[in-house]
């Protein structure tokens, strides 16, 4: 039944399972996203950090070589300028220790000794050019001492190291490194008094030395560096990198606005990270760590802001296979929901139905045997409810059914013999009237009243009165037809209705059985009672044309029988009828 309360209550079954899978469903799958984001900007933060100190290990091992090359006797030898001979040897020596560890390092663009006393006048120089390795040599040797890396380093003592900003090589002959992001690493060398007499100078490619730094990544990884400025280094879209250098901006703190805290907020001695975000559209954030390395740890001329980046759409994508699977999950846990609602609300219905049928049935007066009374639950309680009060309403009915019979019975017949009562006859006499004269029938009534009874009372007894009463009401009923109505109607009083009289003279015959019967005794207890009887005949049309009339005329009689001694039959006289 639709709008039912089995339909509404499997519907909310149903929704409820349907929202409670959905539900359940977008909870795991935010859940698993945010997990996934989460891990991933845990391993981008180890990442970055291990970055950082491989950047720190490779610009440690950049600082042994130039202390190395800075403490190498020859060096220092040569630049005392003791023995012209003694010069160039060591020049050579030096040359082809700096042509040894270009060939070995390919990160490194040159090697320099510069002289502190000639304005920093390069003296031994190996660059890196395009066909390979090669030594600068006399007329090319420049003087540098203007460079932060030469008169910097002369400052610093011995193991001492000097690293530089990180800037685009504009020098004039550099070679391979020329117009490329490089750092210069310098070393004084110094006397056995620890005077500087000049500085080594290792040009080290940043892209290179990133280059093998990015070189183990997983290439959904993008590398990032900037200076404390924020400024990039290194950035994936090339033309992002340097642009200072080219009078333009290009900043980190703008593509990734979290990493602005980092630049505001240098940190004193150990690295810093943040985790952020880039902006832009869904398909083109970026999740980042980024880590600032303070220069301290470096030996840098300035801190480094290193970061690491994942497409999120990438990191998301393992959630979106997640995604289809709970959505299939959902679908099969809100199909079974809906199938489970139905069954139930299939199964509330039908013992709901049977009920509602047998309870119409049985207003309808049909007992029914649908109820689903076997039943276990509370419809089966129910049902046995119902049949209960089945029963008992059934048992009420008939109770009331036989109260009423008895009650119609009592309010027309009389009590002591049985026969109809007058109210009954007068009944009987007005439909019998209204057949006979539809169809021109006759028909007569006597009006019977006992003689002597009183004696028989008075003498006897009234029990006795009442056995003569029975008997000779039952005598009267035999003396007459089925169809004919016999009917107490006083004390000693009945009155016989003779329907459908076909001749007048049948009446008589039968007003004379009556008579004569009635004065037969009657057996009690051993005596013999005996009464007689007067009768009064009336016939329609002759005598009365209503039962009232009729009545009257039969009475009256039976008053002339009586008067005439009893024992005696008298017809009614027809009553005066005007003249015209
Ligand atoms: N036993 C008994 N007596 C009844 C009953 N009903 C009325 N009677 C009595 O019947 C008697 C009728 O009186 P009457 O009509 O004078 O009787 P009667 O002796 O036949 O006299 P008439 O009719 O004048 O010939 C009264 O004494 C009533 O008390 C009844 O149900 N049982």
């Amino acid at each position: 039944m639709k709008g039912g309360i089995s339909w509404r209550l499997g519907l909310a079954l149903a929704l409820s399972g349907v929202l409670a899978a959905g539900l359940t469903g977008y909870y795991a799958y935010s859940a698993s996203r945010q997990l996934l984001v989460s891990a991933a900007e845990q391993r981008l933060v180890t990442a970055t950090r291990v970055l950082v100190r491989q950047l720190a290990v490779g610009l440690d091992g950049t600082a042994r070589d130039v202390l190395m090359v800075a403490g190498h006797p020859g060096a220092g030898r040569m630049l005392l300028r003791t023995d012209p001979e003694l010069v160039a040897r060591n020049e050579t020596t030096l040359a082809q220790l700096f042509r040894q560890m270009l060939e070995t390092h390919p990160e490194y663009f040159q090697m320099r000794l510069m002289d502190a006393a000639n304005h920093g006048l390069e003296r031994v120089r190996v660059d890196r050019d395009d066909i390979g390795v090669t030594r600068v040599q006399g007329e090319d040797l420049q003087e540098k001492g203007h460079y932060p890396y030469v008169y910097e380093a002369l400052r610093l003592g011995a193991g001492q190291v000097y690293v530089s900003r990180a800037v685009i090589n504009h020098e004039v002959g550099a070679h391979a490194g020329h117009g490329k992001p490089a750092l210069e690493v310098s070393a004084p060398v110094l006397d056995p008094h620890g005077v500087a007499l000049g500085v080594i100078v290792i040009n080290v490619d940043l892209n290179g030395l990133f280059g093998q730094l990015a070189a183990d990544l997983p290439p959904s990884l993008q590398l990032y560096l900037s200076n404390a400025q924020g400024e990039y280094l290194v950035h994936p879209d090339r033309s992002k990198t340097f642009a200072f250098d080219r009078g333009q901006s290009s900043l980190v703190q703008d593509e990734f606005p979290g990493v602005r805290e980092l630049l505001v907020n240098p940190p004193a001695q150990d690295e810093q990270t943040v985790v952020t975000r880039s902006e832009g559209s869904d398909a083109s954030v970026q999740v980042a760590a980024f880590v600032r390395q303070p220069a301290t740890a470096l030996k840098a001329e300035e801190d480094f802001v290193l970061g690491l980046s994942q497409p999120l759409s990438e990191v998301l994508s393992e959630s979106d296979s997640l995604g289809r699977m709970v959505l299939r999950i959902v679908a099969a846990f809100s199909a079974m929901a809906v199938l489970l609602a139905a069954l139930l609300a299939r199964a509330l219905t039908r013992p709901l139905a049977q009920i509602v049928r047998a309870v119409e049935g049985f207003v309808g007066g049909l007992r029914s045997d649908e109820l689903p009374t076997d039943r276990r639950d509370e419809i089966g309680m129910l049902a046995r409810s119902i049949e209960h009060m089945q029963l008992q309403i059934s048992g009420q009915f008939a109770k009331l059914a036989q109260k009423q019979h008895e009650l119609d019975h009592l309010a027309s017949h009389d009590s002591l013999t049985g026969l109809q009562n007058r109210r009954f006859f007068m009944d009987r006499l007005d439909h019998a009237l209204a057949h006979a004269r539809r169809d021109q029938g006759r028909l007569a009534m006597l009006f019977v009243d006992l003689d002597g009874f009183k004696e028989i009372n008075d003498s006897v007894g009234h029990a006795a009165g009442d056995a003569v009463l029975k008997a000779l009401a039952l005598r009267l009923r035999h003396l007459v037809r089925e169809s004919d109505t016999v009917a107490r109607i006083g004390g000693d009083e009945f009155v016989i209705l003779i329907d459908q009289v076909s001749d007048p003279e049948d009446v008589d015959v039968v007003a004379r059985k009556i008579r004569d019967a009635l004065a037969e005794p009657v057996q009690w207890e051993g005596r013999e009672l005996r009464v007689g009887a007067s009768v009064g005949v009336g016939r329609f049309p002759e005598h009365g044309q209503d039962a009232e009339t009729l009545m009257v005329a039969a009475d009256q009689a039976m008053y002339r029988a009586k008067s005439g001694g009893g024992g005696l039959i008298c017809h009614a006289e027809a009553p005066p009828r005007r003249l015209p």
